[in-house]
């Protein structure tokens, strides 16, 4: 029967003796049911105690399960906000059969950063370890042992933390506390200055050379000095005389990984499944040979701190190498990218790289003058000029991060939060997107769609908006957001000032290379935060060393 399909419809509309209405029935049911419907939800409803939350009709979480087809977090929240008008209203989507939350309001993100106990990331935590690096089921039930289930840390546990927090206090510990990010941020620009060199290329930037010239690849020249040099300033060149592909593999993994959190089947996902599995063997026989017998080792501590908690938590080396993948892919995902959207839109703002050559000149000619060039030294000078003497470079930084992000935090709901007046149930998902708040035109003015590299040169108060959370917040906010900065600023800055820098555009050629249209941003995949372009598109350059005198 058509009405049994169409339960609330006009369809059903009979009297008692079996007459059919009038047809102004047919057209006056919807629009009535529709006012009552919204009368109900929108004015009668927020008067009365809490309810969970689900502000959507009926009809929605159909065209969410259509929408879902997209598997996209942004392309689900555009067009939430597209039928709320950005309401700022949290609303309910179906994802797969699953609630999502999606938080929009910078007061409900706020609320729900600070509640860290109605709040938790665990779940994501440990569906990357089940579903996507493939972590044994006793290697999991390891990591979430706590001191009364038998877990014994190698350091003080006074809040009888879990493995798994116990290593993230030590990722912290390395990123935060400041002799250790000082000697961190020293040793990956160690590395970042000698691999910005002419001499020094990785053979997998260059597309082309002739003589003074070469046509590099954006794209690959970011990502080879920026992922390598931060590779190598955790494991030491160990790693890299183990896996001297490593680079690549992570590249190949960080593009097809979306294959493992959408659960593709395997037969599906091998563009994901093959460097993912020849980095963890990679790692494994990194782990599989004990520290002293290491021919190099890390500058930095925390890999082999990491290494030895996990190995007292009762990991094997092989558990220890999928975890292990997963923080570094975390850890590499997101300057390469910032420092390739940054590199590309400021070369079509020439007049802007001036201005930052001039405000540059002092760092970088003083560096140029050293002749014993150290990490220390480094460090010290990226602080004290590339940071507090750069304002433009900052603001060209914080300007590309509020424009290109398109990560989301999600977070499981532990136990029912009140948001809005509303109930958020027990293990409801809750998705705060970054990329509407970035483009709020009352938070950055009517141009927040265009990009000002001045931007926060001109309003220092941006940088602490409400709406602007290039690093995420609460419990998953960026431990390595200062080195972060270093390595991407330090990165713009030695290439800027090495290189006269010029942009091979669709149609032209040069050196047998063709230029490319300017890259689009993927939408289309989960980001973990600075978004990667659609797949193939690139920023060709032509490159010549500078006459400096
Ligand atoms: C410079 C560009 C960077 C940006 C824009 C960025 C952005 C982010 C964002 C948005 C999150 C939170 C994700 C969420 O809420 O779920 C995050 C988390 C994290 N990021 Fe970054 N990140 C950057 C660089 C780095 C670097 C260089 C490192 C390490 C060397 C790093 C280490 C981490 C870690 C460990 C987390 C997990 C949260 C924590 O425990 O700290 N990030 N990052």
């Amino acid at each position: 029967m058509i009405s049994d399909l169409f339960p609330f419809s006009a369809i059903n509309l009979q009297d008692i003796r079996g007459n059919h209405p009038s047809w102004l029935s047919y057209v006056a049911f919807p629009f009535l049911s529709y006012f009552v419907w919204r009368f109900w939800s929108f004015t009668i409803r927020p008067t009365l105690r809490p309810q969970e939350l689900d502000y959507l009709p009926y009809w929605v979480p159909f065209v969410g399960h259509a929408v879902s087809f997209f598997n996209n977090s942004n392309a689900l929240y555009a067009r939430g906000c597209s039928y709320f008008g950005n309401s700022m209203k949290p609303f309910i989507l179906y994802v797969a059969g699953e609630k999502l939350a999606v938080i929009s309001n910078p007061k409900h993100v706020h609320q729900i950063y600070k509640d860290t106990s109605s709040f938790s990331f665990d779940p994501f935590i440990d569906t990357l370890y089940s579903g996507v690096a493939n972590v044994s089921s006793e290697g999991r039930t390891a990591l979430w042992r706590s001191p009364k289930d038998g877990f014994k840390s190698l350091y003080p546990n006074p809040k009888q933390k879990v493995l798994v927090h116990t290593c993230s206090d030590l990722v912290h510990k390395q990123l935060l506390q400041p002799a250790r990010l000082h000697d961190l941020i020293g040793t990956v620009l160690y590395e970042i200055e000698r691999y910005t060199r002419w001499n020094s290329f990785f053979p997998s930037t260059i597309l082309s050379s002739e003589g003074d010239a070469r046509v590099v690849s954006a794209y690959r020249w970011c990502r080879d000095v920026l992922v390598d040099c931060q590779t190598q300033a955790f494991f030491g060149q160990y790693l890299r005389d183990i896996e001297p592909n490593f680079t690549t593999l992570m590249d190949a993994w960080d593009d097809n990984a979306w294959m493992m959190t959408y659960q593709y089947p395997p037969f599906l996902a091998k563009a994901a499944i093959e460097p993912r599995d020849k980095l963890i063997k990679a790692l494994k026989q990194y782990f599989d040979t004990p520290v002293d017998e290491r021919p190099t080792r890390s500058t930095v501590p925390l890999i082999n701190e990491v290494e030895a908690e996990k190995k007292q938590g009762g990991l094997s080396t092989e558990d220890i190498a999928r975890t292990l993948l997963m923080v570094l892919w975390g850890i590499n995902a997101n300057a390469p990218m910032l420092a390739f959207w940054m590199l590309g839109n400021l070369l079509k703002q020439p007049e802007v790289i001036d201005d930052i050559r001039k405000e540059i000149a002092f760092a970088m000619e003083s560096i140029d003058e050293l002749k014993d060039i150290t990490g220390p030294t480094l460090a010290e000078m990226s602080k004290s000029q590339l940071i507090d003497k750069c304002p433009l470079l900052n603001s060209a930084f914080n300007e590309m991060t509020r424009v290109v992000s398109t990560g989301s935090t999600i977070l499981e709901v532990k136990q029912p939060a009140v948001i809005d007046n509303k109930v958020l149930a027990k293990g409801t998902k809750v998705l705060m997107p970054q990329r509407l708040a970035h483009m709020s035109k009352s938070s950055f003015g009517d141009n927040a769609d265009e990009i000002d590299f001045y931007r926060f040169l001109k309003d220092k108060s941006l940088e602490r908006s409400e709406d602007y959370r290039p690093f995420g917040g609460g419990v998953t906010l960026c431990s390595g957001r200062v080195v972060g900065r270093h390595e991407t600023l330090a990165f713009i800055a030695f290439i800027l000032w090495r290189y006269d820098i010029q942009l091979v555009n669709e149609g032209a050629e040069v050196l047998g290379v063709k230029g490319k249209p300017f890259p689009r941003l993927d939408h289309g995949k989960p980001s973990l935060g600075i978004s990667k372009q659609v797949e193939g598109d690139d920023i060709i350059l032509k490159i010549a060393e500078r006459k400096l005198r």
